[in-house]
């Protein structure tokens, strides 16, 4: 479903390389943590698999198609549409309440307000946090904010989720919880089980011994 084949990138010109024409099937239905020292390029792979980046050199597929060096219009709506992003500090909009900070992807992706609104209502349900969706991100945990970032990744019900040092900021409880939310995305359900089943690439860049030991596969850059 989503694999780089040679793939290296560079800042710029004559820059450093990284990745070093790496070449990677990520497992459908897996958490693949994707791990190294500080500075080996663990965000930036993330970029570069979000489309955000392109690379020097190689390629990344998605379904066995080449996107990364897709018009500027195709990337933007295969990320739109198929690759939904984690990031460490899940910066919730403080002046909206929990579901609208959800829902906002599916809406820049086209979907109309109410189907957007009952699928965004679905996932917080699934992920343990329903009861917070008309608070203020102010009123919720660090915890459930994570977990309300993942249920924000997959509005869209997206095929790729790209999560960046998701746990970073959090104790063992709460890392733990989001794991499992991303577990259970990876495996197209929610954490009580439910869902459509469907797998999903997961993708986590992290340092967290806790990740790496938990997750499906390590990728080690
Ligand atoms: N926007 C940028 N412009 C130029 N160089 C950059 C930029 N972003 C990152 N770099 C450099 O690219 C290299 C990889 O950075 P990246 O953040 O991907 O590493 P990382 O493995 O995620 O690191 P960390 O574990 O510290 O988060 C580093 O040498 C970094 O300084």
């Amino acid at each position: 479903m989503l694999a780089v084949a040679d793939l290296s990138f560079a800042y710029s010109r004559g820059g450093e390389e990284l990745f070093g024409g790496l070449s990677h099937e990520f497992v459908p239905g897996a958490v693949t943590a994707v791990t190294g020292p500080s500075g080996r390029g663990k965000s930036t792979l993330l970029y570069v698999l979000g489309l955000m980046l392109t690379p020097t050199r190689g390629q990344v597929l998605l379904s066995g198609q080449e996107v990364s060096s897709a018009a500027d219009a195709v990337r933007s709506r295969v990320r739109a549409h198929r690759i939904g992003f984690v990031f460490q500090d899940a910066a919730l909009d403080p002046t909206r309440t929990v579901l609208d900070s959800v829902v906002e992807p599916a809406l820049y992706a086209g979907w109309r307000l109410g189907r957007a609104r009952e699928r965004g209502r679905v996932l917080l349900e699934q992920m343990g946090v329903g009861a917070r969706a008309d608070h203020r991100p102010g009123e919720v945990s660090g915890g459930q904010a994570q977990r309300v970032a993942v249920c924000r990744a997959l509005v869209t019900d997206p095929v790729v989720v790209l999560a960046d040092e998701p746990t970073g900021n959090l104790d063992r409880d709460n890392a733990q919880g989001v794991l499992r939310a991303l577990s259970a995305a990876a495996g197209g359900h929610g954490t009580h089980g439910e869902g459509d089943g469907m797998p999903r690439t997961v993708v986590v860049a992290t340092h967290d011994p806790f990740v790496l030991e938990h997750a499906d596969e390590v990728l080690a850059l």
